[in-house]
Order: structure tokens, then C-alpha cells, then sequence
């Protein structure tokens, strides 16, 4: 077993945390532990993600956080977006349980919280918008199948959202966006990170 945060089941000693963290501009209280990706707080590119997702003007539909963590993204989303359906997936089982604790202590009941690596078990095929802030420690190949795959999982008009840094490949995942839909802009550029959006 590895104590990577990208790992199904990491060998940690537990030590769980819990703190409060706005987002969407709703309180949010979140409990995190060792092996799951930026427990102390959230994520500055999660942060960047969630600001520059196309919430006024999506489509119908359900939505997708793929490596969802500990939540933040998904749960977010589902507070702010309450009359849809939000499934979040991860490989991780550690950060799945904390993202079951997150949704009940934040009152969020619109979300399915499973685990799935990459694809493998999502069967939706209508998703309006599916996002991540992808795991690149998982290596580029991992990152990449997240963006390729996700054309099966999006209704026509739907959106694909991902943030991801320059340094860490925002190039080759803006190019394998754009060869997947034919389209990718980047909507958003703070302190190296690019929130990065194709639509089917
Ligand atoms: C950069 S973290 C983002 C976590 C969370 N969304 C956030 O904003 O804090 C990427 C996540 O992808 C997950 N992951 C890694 N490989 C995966 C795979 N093959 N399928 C699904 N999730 C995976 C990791 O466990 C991790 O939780």
C-alpha cells in the first residue's frame, strides 16, 4: 500500500481536522484527515475552479465532480445547485468516507458519493457539466483519460471544466481538450493555474 493521496486505500495514521471555509459564498464546514489532497484547507485551484464554473447559464442536467476528494467541489456546487442531482466519484475510500461526512454536516442531500476509477462506474451518459481539478501525481495518462472520457458522460451542450497549472501540464490538457471536443477555452489564468472548458 502507498500513502499517496491518489492511492484506493492509503496507509495513514489518522488524524482527522475539521474547519470552515466559504464557498460559492455559502459557509461550508469541512473535516479532512492525512492521506487526502489538501486537508488543511481548500485547494487554491479548486478555489479558481469553483469561481469560473458556468453555473448561471448551464444546461439541464445532473453534474459530475470526477476526484472529488473530501468534497469540496461537488459539495459546493450541489449547495449552491440544489435542485440538481451532483455525483461525485474517487478512487480514494478514505477521502469517499470523508465526503459522505462533509455532505451530511453541511445539509447537502441532492449528491451520490461513489467510488469509480476514472470512468469505470459512472453509467450516466447526460451529465450537464462534469468538472475536476485532476490528480496529477496520478501521471498524465490518468489526467488525460479524465478529459478523453468524459465526451461519453456529457449530453450535447454539456460542459467539461477542469483547473490545472501551466507548470503542471496545462498545455497538453488544452490540446487534448480541444482534439476531444473540437473546442477548448481557457476561462480563467490566476498565478499559473488555467481553468481550462469544452463543451460537447
Ligand atoms: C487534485 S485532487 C482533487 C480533490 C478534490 N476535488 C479537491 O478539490 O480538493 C484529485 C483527486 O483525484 C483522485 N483520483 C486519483 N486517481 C483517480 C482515478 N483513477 N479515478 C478517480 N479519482 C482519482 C484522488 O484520489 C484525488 O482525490
Amino acid at each position: 500500500m502507498t500513502n499517496y493521496y491518489y492511492s484506493k486505500n492509503p496507509d495513514v495514521v489518522h488524524q482527522e481536522s475539521s474547519w470552515d471555509f466559504t464557498l460559492l459564498g455559502q459557509p461550508m464546514h469541512f473535516v479532512t484527515d492525512n492521506g487526502v489532497f489538501s486537508k488543511r484547507t481548500v485547494d487554491f485551484g479548486s478555489r479558481v475552479l469553483l469561481e469560473n464554473l458556468p453555473l448561471t447559464t448551464l444546461i439541464d442536467g445532473p453534474i459530475l465532480d470526477v476526484g472529488c476528494g473530501y468534497g469540496p467541489l461537488g459539495l459546493a456546487v450541489a449547495k449552491s445547485e440544489s435542485q440538481r442531482q451532483v455525483d461525485l466519484v474517487d478512487v480514494n475510500e478514505l477521502a469517499l468516507q470523508l465526503a459522505h461526512k462533509n455532505a451530511a454536516s453541511n445539509q447537502v442531500d441532492n449528491v451520490n458519493i461513489w467510488e469509480s476509477d476514472l470512468y469505470t462506474a459512472v453509467t450516466e451518459t447526460a451529465y450537464a457539466l462534469i468538472l475536476s481539478n485532476p490528480p496529477i501525481r496520478a501521471g498524465k495518462q490518468v489526467v488525460h483519460q479524465i478529459l478523453t472520457g468524459a465526451k461519453a458522460h456529457l449530453k450535447e451542450g454539456g460542459k467539461l471544466v477542469i483547473v490545472i497549472q501551466k507548470k503542471q501540464g496545462a498545455p497538453s490538457a488544452r490540446q487534448k481538450m480541444e482534439t476531444t471536443f473540437g473546442n477548448c477555452r481557457v476561462v480563467a489564468k490566476d498565478k499559473g493555474y488555467f481553468v481550462l472548458e469544452s463543451t460537447k
